[in-house]
């Protein structure tokens, strides 16, 4: 019987796809290099299963400890909130067809779950919750939108103060109940999804960080980007901390299984 190599946490970063060169119409499945460089300095491994679709969702989920779910400019296509997408919605059908699901079943399982933008926006859809399509388009709202013309420095600097929940794992992660945090996004929030607990919001009220209530393990996600330059923000690099400390114990459970306990079939 093999014997078990124990090795990083694995943490699942689902891709985004994108056609990126015309000339090959096929398009391309990508990865932030941001978002997977963090997980990597976090001491994680982070994996891509690029052609995952909905229904690899249960035999795949066992074989990671984590995921993380990345943002993106594509916007989660409105039907999957009973809307109408817009005519200039970027969208990306196939990774929300895998995170509607993959959403479900980590939390089921007691994967540790992070959403990073997108990722927090496809945490509540997936919960039945609903999305701003235009924040800024909405009365007394703020624009939440990059300086697309800027340099990435700009584009990812701080924004706005986001309001903590007292007592919230968030005030702990920044030392009390106000933080800054940078701001990349034409979406957010709306209805809160089933079980998401509101524990941060932007001035205008917009709901920018949220705890899955009675999750097993970890389950949060975020509108800001705490993968930008963690190692010199605390809150950010505090957040991925906890995120990773809860990655290290699932594979820990894992490798203190009994051998022969074989990978789902
Ligand atoms: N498109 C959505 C989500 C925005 C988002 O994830 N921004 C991150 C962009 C940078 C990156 O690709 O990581 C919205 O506009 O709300």
């Amino acid at each position: 019987m093999a014997r078990k190599t124990p090795h990083k946490p694995l943490v699942w970063l689902p891709a985004c796809h994108r056609n990126l060169d015309l000339s090959d119409p096929g398009g391309y499945s990508v990865l932030g290099d941001r978002y997977a460089a963090a997980v990597t300095a976090l001491g994680l491994q982070p994996v891509l299963f690029p052609m995952a679709e909905a229904e690899d969702v249960p035999c795949l989920l066992p074989l990671v400890d984590g995921v993380l779910l990345t943002g993106s400019p594509s916007n989660v296509e409105a039907t999957h909130f009973g809307a109408t997408a817009l005519a200039t919605d970027l969208l990306d059908p196939r990774r929300d067809k895998l995170t509607m699901r993959l959403v479900r079943e980590a939390l089921v399982g007691g994967v540790p779950l992070f959403g990073v933008c997108r990722g927090l926006q496809e945490m509540n859809v997936a919960l039945g919750g609903s999305l701003y399509q235009v924040v800024h388009g909405e009365a007394g709202m703020l624009d939440h939108r990059e300086p697309e013309s800027e340099d990435l420095a700009v584009q990812f600097a701080e924004a706005h103060d986001v309001l903590l929940e007292a007592g919230s794992a968030f005030a702990q992660w920044a030392g009390g109940t106000r933080a800054r945090v940078n701001s990349l996004h034409g979406q957010g929030i709306k209805r809160l999804g089933e079980g998401l607990i509101a524990e941060a919001r932007a001035p205008d009220g917009l709901v920018e960080g949220v705890r899955v209530a009675g999750a097993q393990g970890f389950a949060y996600g975020v509108q800001w980007h705490p993968e930008w330059h963690h190692e010199q923000h605390p809150f950010y690099e505090r957040t991925l901390q906890a995120f990773a400390s809860a990655c290290r114990e699932a594979r820990r459970v894992k490798d203190a299984e009994p051998e022969g306990r074989s990978a789902p079939g």
